[in-house]
């Protein structure tokens, strides 16, 4: 009976002014958490950019005192890397007083492009164990080296842009920064990422919005885009950084220096950031940003090295092949200007020619080749990005403020996969482009490990094609654009998303991969815009980008050669390099 009573109570509470309180109290809960959430957030970002910049301002007060005048630096920081490397090794130079400049040089040039995200603290007295070093000098001894800030060092945080990171400084460095430091360099500052680092700007809440040098009113490519902007402008002479879809090439191509993505798995990864780690169809590589190929060269001999072979058992044991660098006998090399997706602007066809009549002076044959259906290669790459639904980034994510860059990726990433394929297929017919829409589907993810492992077998049949493709034509390596346009204006990421098919192709394939500046845009080559094709959305955005004042941007060529080649790959870059500079030694 009294069982009976307490029920009719209970049900009596669930009337219509009740239900509707407690339905009212249950959102305003949510919404004071999300708010909460928000703002905690908020403060926590804003404490970790004040402490950023405030080690700034001290290590700038610090290199004052120490008496770093603006003459010396810049002659220092103006030397090659040949020049440098040699004044190191023979005690013209002391780390110490390299140091310092570069340092100096970087917080003048992070004050216009904010390109740095910290200094490195512990660089002095790196560089001090440097000069009082006895005996046999390391290859990078004194060579100041900046970090991109996905790479593990120990103290120091690792966000990738994201806030979710702050305050959990790693225990350890990465095997890399272990490798360079064993070597003789001296890490000295960390450089800017976008937030999750998969998009070709170079911003994020946490360290803001890094300025390409060249105009800033673009952004320096990205991932990789605080080691650009910083190499571009003279604070740095050599860069670590990575690459799973571009983020090393993409801003090597708009900063005008040089980048080299190696095969994945040739430089160690141990010790970056997890994020994209669980996928493992398209891996991160890790490599190295620099002024010319001569840096890249360096940073390569010296990485491959048994050091890095036993801290990183996964990494083949193969040490940098002279033979293949220095080889001078006349290749087969296949070119093209155009994937058949998405066209590149006319002043990257000219960097290709440009690269093509080097080579052929050179004694190279140079054949005219298409790549294997972009389209196709394309659709496996974003399919492989988005194969678990953008669930680990949403993770990763959660309670983030979203940066303006990426902040439609991550909306569209929420709505249910019903919707999202809904969305594509809208999209797909108004842009008059099936990619554009995939790209939306595509984050809706496999429904199941059969779906998935399919994919991972599409992926190798792509890869075979493109082998057997190279086979029939009897080529030993590949040139073509560097990017499909130059430097970007700020926040269009969404809307010119498809030019990284030029250097996502590599990252599938997983060929090593190079790019170097060759030429710049000319009045001439927007002339030529007029004749760029204006159908689908993409060609549209990128004709309407390249004639919004792109006159004197620099652009690049992608030397490219089958895995494990990237001693062919310098080699067709530096040849490249000589040509431009009129010299066909
Ligand atoms: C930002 C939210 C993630 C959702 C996925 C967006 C899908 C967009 C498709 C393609 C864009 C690819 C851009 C490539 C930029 C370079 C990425 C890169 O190489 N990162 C380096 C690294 O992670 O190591």
């Amino acid at each position: 009976m009294n069982r009976f009573k307490e029920l009719e109570i209970d049900l009596d509470w669930f009337n219509g002014r009740n239900v509707s309180v407690a339905f009212l109290c249950l959102v305003t809960l949510k919404t004071s958490h999300a708010i909460y959430k928000y703002y905690r957030a908020k403060s926590k970002v804003k404490v970790k950019r004040e402490e950023c910049l405030a080690a700034c301002r001290k290590m700038a007060e610090h290199l004052t005192q120490k008496g770093i005048t603006k003459d010396k630096a810049e002659r220092i920081t103006r030397l090659s890397i040949t020049e440098l490397e040699q004044r190191l090794q023979s005690g013209e130079l002391s780390a110490v007083e390299v140091c310092e400049c570069y340092q100096a040089v970087a917080l003048e040039v992070d004050r216009k492009l904010n390109c740095v995200v910290e200094p490195i603290w512990e660089a002095e007295e790196m560089a001090l164990e440097r000069d009082q070093k006895t005996g046999k000098k390391g290859p990078l001894h004194g060579m100041p080296v900046s970090i991109k800030e996905n790479y593990y060092i120990k103290g120091y945080d690792c966000t990738a842009g994201m806030q979710r990171c702050i305050g959990d400084p790693v225990s350890e460095d990465a095997v890399v920064v272990k490798v360079l430091k064993r070597q003789g360099a001296v890490p000295f500052v960390r450089t800017n990422v976008p937030q999750t680092m998969m998009t070709f700007e170079c911003s994020n809440p946490i360290y803001g919005r890094t300025l390409n040098p060249q105009d800033t009113n673009r952004g320096p490519g990205g991932s990789s885009g605080g080691e650009g902007a910083l190499i571009a402008a003279g604070g740095s002479i050599l860069g670590i950084g990575t690459d799973i879809g571009g983020s090393i090439r993409i801003p090597a191509n708009m900063c005008g220096i040089c980048g080299l993505k190696p095969t994945a798995g040739r430089i160690s990864g141990a010790g970056t950031h997890k994020l994209t780690k669980g996928q493992t169809l398209v891996k991160s590589a890790s490599g190295m940003l620099s002024r010319d190929v001569d840096g890249v060269t360096i940073a390569m001999r010296a990485l491959l090295c048994q050091y890095m072979f036993d801290l990183d058992p996964t990494v083949p044991p193969i040490p940098f092949r002279e033979e293949i660098y220095q080889d001078k006998r006349p290749l087969r090399i296949g070119y093209y200007i155009d994937d058949g997706y998405i066209p590149s602007v006319p002043s990257m066809h000219r960097a290709v020619e440009k690269a093509k009549s080097i080579l052929e002076s050179r004694g190279h044959k140079l054949i005219p080749m298409q790549p294997v259906d972009a389209r196709r290669m394309f659709r496996l790459f974003l399919d492989t990005v988005g194969a678990d639904g953008t669930k680990t980034y949403l993770t990763c994510m959660k309670d983030d403020i979203y940066d303006s860059t990426v902040r439609q990726f991550f909306y569209t990433s929420h709505l249910p996969g019903v919707l999202k394929k809904m969305i594509g297929w809208i999209m797909s017919a108004v842009s008059r482009d099936d990619i554009a829409g995939y790209m939306v589907k595509a984050l809706s993810g496999f429904g199941t490990v059969y779906e998935y492992w399919n994919h991972a077998l599409d992926i190798e049949d792509y890869k075979d094609d493109t082998l057997a493709l190279w086979r029939s034509l009897g080529i030993d390596a590949v040139i073509c654009p560097g990017f499909a346009f130059p430097a970007i204006p700020h926040n269009t990421f969404g809307d010119l998303v498809g030019g990284c098919v030029y250097s996502t192709m590599y990252n599938l394939l997983n060929y090593p991969a190079g790019v170097l500046p060759v030429t710049k845009v000319t009045e001439q080559d927007i002339k030529d815009m007029a004749n760029y094709p204006n159908k689908t959305k993409f060609e549209k955005n990128i004709k309407k980008m390249m004639l919004g004042g792109t006159v004197g941007l620099p652009c690049g060529v992608q030397c490219v050669a089958l895995p494990y080649q990237e001693e062919l790959v310098i080699r067709l870059m530096k040849e490249v390099e000589q040509g431009l500079k009129g010299d066909n030694s």
